[in-house]
């Protein structure tokens, strides 16, 4: 069974060898994070070109070759390594190379290397939903994701960001832990409470938050 885990990336350096379509989903996803990207392949997809030229990661134009590879990256070892070209033997490499060294490792055709996976994501603002199908179906992962999508809307977003407010200010003004979660507890658990928070009716939420906190504080 794997774990999963929700990793900080931000300013962190990660390498993707290849740059096909594959290799800019990863991309992506490792930019979106806030990752300090470097791309080392012969060609890029017009998608990772788009972004190279916004100056969005590194590039090494070139490819894999071992001690090329141990100078440029392995000096210092990067926190996460993408192997993503199309040959099976070059992904292996790559993996015999950084197995020792570096602790995040995905190889794209080759899941029992890879110390991690890639999930299929949604987000809605600052809420994230991560589904793995242990690799046994991407497919099905990235359905599963799409039915979540219609089920948590854009008012889960304003909802948690509110929430993630009034917790900070509950987490400083309330002394007893006891209160403190019952008044958690009563503004997530309240019936309703989040579909006022789609557009147009967000005030009627931030006033219901206030009336349920204000119960408590009250007594
Ligand atoms: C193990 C894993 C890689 C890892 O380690 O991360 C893996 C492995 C492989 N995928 C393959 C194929 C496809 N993958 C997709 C799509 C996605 N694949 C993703 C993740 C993962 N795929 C990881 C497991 C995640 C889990 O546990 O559920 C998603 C979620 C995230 C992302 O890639 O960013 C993204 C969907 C989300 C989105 O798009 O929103 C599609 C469909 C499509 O492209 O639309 C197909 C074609 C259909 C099919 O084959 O099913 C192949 C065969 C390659 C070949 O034929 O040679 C392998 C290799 C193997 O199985 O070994
Ligand atoms: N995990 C997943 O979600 C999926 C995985 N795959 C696997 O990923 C592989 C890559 O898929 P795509 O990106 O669609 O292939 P692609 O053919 O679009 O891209 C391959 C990239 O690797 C680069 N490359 C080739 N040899 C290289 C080398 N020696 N050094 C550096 N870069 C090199 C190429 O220049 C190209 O940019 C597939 O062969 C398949 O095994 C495929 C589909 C989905």
């Amino acid at each position: 069974m794997k774990t999963p885990l929700a990793v900080h990336l931000q300013g962190r350096p990660c390498v993707v060898v290849g740059g096909g379509a594959v290799a800019e989903r990863r991309t992506g996803i490792l930019l979106h994070g806030g990752a300090a990207v470097t791309v080392l392949s012969p060609e890029l997809t017009p998608g990772l070109r788009l972004r190279l030229e916004k100056g969005e990661f590194d590039y090494v134009e070139g490819s894999y070759e071992e001690e090329k590879f141990a100078e440029w990256f392995l000096q210092k070892p990067p926190f996460l390594v993408v192997a993503a070209t199309n040959s099976r033997s070059v992904n292996e490499r790559v993996f015999q190379q950084c197995k020792e060294v570096v602790p995040l490792i995905n190889i794209v055709d080759n899941q029992a290397a890879s110390t991690f996976h890639f999930p299929a994501v949604m987000e809605q603002g600052p809420l994230q939903i991560a589904v793995t199908t242990s690799g046994l179906s991407p497919l099905l992962g990235k359905k599963i994701v799409e039915e979540l999508s219609e089920a948590y809307g854009e008012e889960y977003g304003v909802f948690l960001q509110r929430l993630g407010v009034l917790r900070e200010k509950v987490l400083k003004e309330v002394e007893d832990s006891e209160v403190r979660r019952e008044i958690l507890k009563a503004v997530v658990n309240h019936k309703g409470i989040v579909e006022k928070f789609r557009q147009e009716k967000i005030e009627a939420g931030d006033n219901l938050i206030t009336e349920i906190v204000d119960k408590f504080t009250r007594n």
